[in-house]
């Protein structure tokens, strides 16, 4: 019970800056708890007092100390609820921008987006909840405990022997039930509710190929034995719980009766006795709160095992991500898997040029699996045009993610103006790198909020060229709604093609040194792929330097070099005209790719 698990320790560390407001809660609590005793434990004094008629001047004391106790009772528990949650909610926005970095940051094939959703918002819960339901009660009980028994000692210390034992049950023993009983259920709880959150996702963004397929009937039903199964668990979870609190009444009730038989067998006053039995009910019920946390910290700490997890693995300097203030309440989700270096991070300014360079670079996403990338080197100094084309699978896109460093490298070396790419802080490096990365996300929001993502306080000139550069900017004119036009959830109220457009827009505005394009121009038919990428280049300023990375061979004539990677491994390298000159990959490519567009371009009106 007592034992501080790893999961939790891991979450505590991260609570150090606020511990003085937690210990100020904790105190707070148990200050509240106490005056609740004390009130209890005067009333009863006064009305005993009272039957015997004594002057009235013996009883003000008490009067008075009942009417403060009962105020400053709600004083003090609405400051502690104050002081609690202003500490835990300043904690959970850390946590919870730290565990939204790390999901970021990690390219796991296991993630998914539902369970992700409830890593974000349950398990962090669980992060809150660990503070607020069970470290700070569970403390101030501890103390009020002590207290009690010590008041109780005052009066009768044989009394106080008997409290204290029915303390140690309703406070120790009835909370380790609690724990052996429910563990094993809370644990299935939490990854229960993950893959439920998952199935959301599935039944709501697969629904229509659900449907397609005829397989709406048996998803659901999966998803309704996962809901059963936790319904089950629940239920039982519940019916535990209600069980326990029978047997902490139980245990108030039989305290309360041996501390009144104990007292009156040794003759303490009738006056105290009364003060006695109610004051042990009341102190139980203080200790009973244990029982409450101890059911709280078996349920929290499936999520917090998986919170902590990710924290754990997350780099040291994940720092919480601050909002861009561009109106679309979403920040640019591009964090250092790679940061952490030793040394203190570098500093970059925006839109300056930058010299990129790869040096033996190997990268593999599962240890013993064949690598993405294999000692592949690369200058890109400022203003230099680079290509990077290849079959499917090639490791192209993993060269990007190397770059903005959501990818680590197994082995060699990236620098960033010949500093390390770890020694750049997540803030930083997205200044100096990024542009369109592959399935770039369209926000539920405006065409004029999804672009000031790429830059905020953009002026609408600076709009508009960024989004004629990406061939929609009539589009836009056409709209009724203009730059308000909303896109819909993922873009969805955009054809694919504009989704694209758009995205590239956004990475055009954000116009940092080192620009990286995957696949630009995916989703347009050949003559708008070819306009859209002439201008990008075109509208990309001077000195900024472009890695391209493409699966189509037009356009590329202008670039100062073409990479062709296959499997992993440079296989060529050179300009377009060397390349098409040069028996190969890149001249068979671009000798097939020729003639499916020159097909297309006859056939076109
Ligand atoms: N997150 C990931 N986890 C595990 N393996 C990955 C991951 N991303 C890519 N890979 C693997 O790494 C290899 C290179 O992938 P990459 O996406 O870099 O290729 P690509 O050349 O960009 O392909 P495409 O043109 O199809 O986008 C592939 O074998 C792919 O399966």
């Amino acid at each position: 019970m007592i034992a501080v698990t790893r999961p939790e320790r891991t979450v505590l560390r991260l609570a150090r800056p606020y511990l003085g407001r937690l210990l100020g809660a904790g105190l707070l609590a148990a200050v509240t708890e106490f005056a609740g005793l004390a009130l209890m434990a005067t009333a009863t004094w006064l009305l005993m007092s009272a039957a015997g008629r004594p002057p009235l001047d013996r009883l003000t004391v008490a009067i008075v100390a009942v009417r403060a106790l009962a105020v400053s009772r709600g004083v003090f528990r609405y400051t502690e609820r104050l002081a609690g949650h202003d500490a835990v909610l300043r904690l959970v926005t850390d946590v919870r921008a730290r565990v939204f970095a790390a999901l970021a940051a990690r390219r796991a094939p296991e993630q998914r987006t539902g369970d992700a959703l409830s890593r974000l918002v349950s398990d962090v819960e669980a992060v809150q909840d660990l503070l607020l339901r069970v470290l700070v009660p569970a403390s101030a009980a501890a103390l009020v405990s002590v207290v009690a028994v010590g008041a109780a000692a005052l009066i009768d210390p044989a009394a106080a022997g008997a409290l204290a034992v029915g303390l140690l049950v309703a406070g120790v023993a009835l909370p380790a039930l609690a724990t052996a009983l429910t563990r094993r259920a809370a644990a299935e709880v939490a990854p229960l509710r993950g893959a439920l959150a998952a199935d959301a996702v599935d039944l709501t963004h697969g629904a229509a190929d659900l449907a397609a397929f005829g397989a709406t009937g048996s998803a659901l039903a999966a998803a309704g034995r996962r809901t059963a199964r936790l319904a089950r668990l629940e239920r039982r979870l519940a019916a535990t719980g209600f069980a326990i609190d029978a047997a902490g009444v139980l245990v108030a009730g039989l305290t309360a009766a041996a501390v009144v038989f104990v007292a009156l067998a040794r003759d303490v006053d009738g006056v105290l006795v009364g003060v006695l039995a109610v004051g042990a009910l009341a102190a139980v019920e203080v200790a009973l709160a244990l029982v409450g946390a101890a059911r709280q910290r078996t349920q929290l700490s499936a999520g917090l095992t998986r919170v902590a997890a990710l924290l754990d693995a997350a780099p040291t300097d994940t720092a919480p991500v601050e909002a861009e203030p561009a109106g679309t309440g979403v920040a640019p989700a591009r964090v250092g898997a790679g940061a952490g270096g030793e040394t203190a991070p570098a500093t970059v300014s925006a839109a300056a040029p930058h010299d990129v360079r790869f040096t033996d670079l190997t990268v593999r996403y599962r240890a013993g699996a064949a690598p993405a990338l294999v000692g592949f080197d690369l200058d890109l100094p400022a203003g230099r045009r680079v290509a990077v084309v290849g079959p499917s699978g090639a490791g192209k896109s993993t060269i990007a993610a190397v770059l903005t460093g959501s990818v680590r490298p197994e082995a060699g070396r990236v620098t960033l103006d010949g500093r390390d790419l770890s020694a750049y802080s997540e803030r930083e490096l997205p200044r100096a790198v990024g542009g369109l990365l592959a399935e770039a996300y369209v926000f539920h929001a405006s065409v004029r909020d999804n672009l000031l993502l790429g830059r905020a306080g953009a002026s609408d000139d600076e709009l508009a060229a960024a989004t004629a550069a990406a061939g929609l900017l009539d589009w836009v004119h056409e709209q009724p709604d203009g730059w308000d036009t909303v896109v819909g959830e993922e873009g969805g109220q955009l054809s694919g093609g504009q989704r694209q457009r758009l995205a590239l827009a956004r990475a055009l505005l954000a116009a940092p040194g080192v620009l990286v394009l995957d696949e630009p121009t995916e989703g347009l038919d050949p003559a708008a792929a070819d306009a859209v990428l002439a201008a990008t280049l075109a509208a990309t300023p001077p000195g900024h330097s472009v890695l391209l990375i493409s699966h189509r061979l037009s356009g590329l004539a202008g670039l100062d070099e073409v990479v062709v990677l296959d499997a992993g491994r440079v296989v060529q390298r050179g300009r377009h005209a060397d390349l098409v000159a040069a028996p190969g990959w890149y001249r068979d490519q671009w000798r097939l790719q020729e003639a499916a567009e020159r097909g297309y371009f006859a056939l076109s009106p």
